[in-house]
């Protein structure tokens, strides 16, 4: 903020140096100086809050100041030219009002200032010619002492919006009036985790969630809403979900890459709200897009952030060694990172994530764009961490992958958590139930196939069943509402009778439990239509627990 001051005002100072005449004349240099040095303090902590309003990082210099310019010179040049018109007193009337209401903008404090100053001199200078002397003070209130005073305040005042922007004034304010409902069929697991937060029965947990929220300026819906989790040490937790249900806002409030909007989380004990520091001193983060740098090696990437994590100087080879031995980087660790392949670079995000052993590893689609062999690679790796007893939070499009990681995971659907358990859990759970796949064998040879009898059966003794696909001698079915043992049962004791050749009874997959919550993503307008396994009908209404089914009957 402090560079960006003293910046703005040399730039202003570069450009008034090149019209020396207008304001360095004796009576307008101390006017100019004093000028610039309140534009530089007043607009200085109005950076925050108006990164804040145009949603723009309050480190993007550049924007901030093209916005500066833009409010300055389009204010300014307004005014300006309204005075031209002097025939108008409607016009001027107007103009007297807006030059009073734009003072609470240093932009225009600072260019209608410049202006009124050159204007005077020209006056001054005119007068000269004729052998008079004319001057104004320009510390004069109608002249540039009112725009001194405003931005003299406005340094004061915005100083203080700044403050309380950082420290969640109005959010909290805001939110404590109007605060969000909880869904009224929030699932059972999903309840039951945020009991065991509110209680307090995740004190030990290496991540802590409490009831965050994200919601981004100018949306009306929550990009993360109230999500409560705890992760204990050793455990990979799987934050699954379609684009956009809100994974890498959610990582992005936990590294503090985006603010807050209600809620908290603390990583090792530390909460982001209050000790970011040393939350980044226990957590590693690889961000969905790689964020390295070009010129320097995958080596010098590892001896870089060993050093930010504090690894002691003696270690760092040593450390960063592990790394690239770690990841399987050996081949590449002398080259620059600009030349490496995609896959590639997703390891060496990963390694960097990893360095320092943090006790939470933060892990954003990590395998995207790796081949096969690779991917197994930094599965082992990330197997490693969790056998270390520190925890990984992974997000991932491979259920595969999901499957093979991770102890417990979550479906996020709109910003909220739909589900919450072991595959295994969620698998009975959501899941469409069994698949029975028939191969059915002629009565006679020569005779073609009869599938009616065993077509008969199912409908018989699995009511409700679903015929997914039928062959010239193969049936499928869906079975939601029955057990595994009576799926067996039945199918081995008709086997004769129905002339079932070989069979096969299998679980319903992870995408398929994936898949049916998918469908309840919505757009910011559009409306919750959900689509739970009735084959084509479009009803809206949740999706029930498998459970529930099975238990009708
Ligand atoms: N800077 C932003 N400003 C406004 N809205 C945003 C911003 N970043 C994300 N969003 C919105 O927030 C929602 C969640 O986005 P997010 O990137 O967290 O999703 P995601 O689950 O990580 O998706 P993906 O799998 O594609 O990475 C989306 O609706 C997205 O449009």
């Amino acid at each position: 903020m402090i560079n960006y001051s003293i910046s703005s005002a040399m730039v202003v100072g570069i450009f008034v140096a090149f019209d020396k005449k207008c304001y360095t004349s004796p009576t307008n240099l101390p006017a100019l100086v004093a000028l610039l040095l309140l534009y530089g303090w007043s607009v200085t902590p109005m950076m925050y809050p108006m990164s804040y309003i145009f949603n723009v990082p309050s480190t993007a210099y550049v924007s901030l100041s093209c916005i500066n310019l833009f409010i300055g010179i389009n204010s300014s040049a307004i005014t300006f030219i309204l005075e031209l018109f002097e025939n108008n007193r409607a016009l001027l009337q107007f103009n007297d009002i807006l030059k009073k209401v734009l003072l609470i903008f240093p932009h225009f404090c600072l260019g209608r200032g410049l202006i009124d100053m050159a204007m005077n001199q020209a006056v001054t200078d005119v007068y000269a010619r004729f052998g008079e002397e004319y001057s104004i003070d320009p510390f004069k209130w109608d002249f540039v002492g009112r725009n001194l005073v405003f931005m003299a305040a406005e340094g004061f005042v915005y100083f203080i919006l700044t403050l309380l922007i950082q420290y969640r004034f109005f959010l909290d304010h805001w939110l404590s009036e109007s605060p969000s409902t909880l869904d009224k069929h929030e699932d059972n697991d999903v309840a039951q985790e945020r009991e065991r937060i509110y209680n307090g029965g995740s004190k030990e947990d290496i991540l802590q969630i409490r009831d965050l929220s994200k919601t981004y300026p100018g949306r009306r819906r929550p990009a993360v809403d109230r999500i409560c989790v705890g992760v204990p040490a050793g455990e990979c937790f799987g934050l699954l979900g379609v684009n956009g249900a809100g994974k890498t806002t959610t990582f992005k409030m936990l590294t503090g890459d985006t603010d807050v909007s209600s809620g908290q989380a603390s990583v090792a004990g530390y909460s982001i709200l209050t000790n970011i520091l040393d939350v980044h001193q226990n957590m590693g983060y690889c961000p969905q897009f790689d964020a390295i740098d070009d010129l320097l090696t995958g080596r010098e990437h590892l001896f870089l952030y060993a050093r930010l994590r504090g690894v002691p100087e003696s270690e760092i080879a040593r450390v960063a060694e592990w790394g690239i031995q770690k990841l399987g980087l050996s081949e590449y660790a002398g080259r620059c990172a600009g030349t490496y392949s995609g896959g590639n670079k997703r390891k060496l995000s990963t390694a960097i994530a990893m360095i320092g052993c943090p006790a939470l590893v933060l892990l954003d689609e990590p395998t995207t764009g790796m081949d096969p062999h690779s991917r197994r690679f930094l599965w082992n790796a990330i197997m490693s961490v969790i056998q270390d007893g520190r925890a990984v939070v992974l997000t991932s499009h491979s259920m595969e992958e999901c499957e093979a990681l991770c102890t417990r995971l979550v479906i996020m659907v709109n910003g909220t958590f739909k589900c919450l358990g072991t595959i295994q859990h969620l698998k009975y759970k959501f899941g469409d139930g069994y698949v029975v796949t028939m191969k059915i064998k002629a009565a006679k040879p020569g005779l073609a196939p009869d599938l009616n009898p065993a077509e008969a059966f199912m409908e018989s003794s699995f009511p409700g069943c679903m015929q997914r696909e039928k062959h010239y001698n193969t049936l499928q079915y869906e079975i939601a509402s029955s057990s595994l043992a009576r799926i067996f049962q039945l199918v081995v004791a008709n086997k004769e009778k129905l002339n079932i050749e070989d069979y096969s009874v299998s679980q319903t997959t992870l995408d398929q439990v994936f898949v049916n919550f998918a469908k309840q993503q919505s757009g910011e307008d559009d409306d919750l239509v959900l689509h739970p396994r009735a084959a084509g009908a479009r009803r809206e209404m949740k999706i029930s627990p498998v459970s529930d089914l099975r238990n009708k009957p």
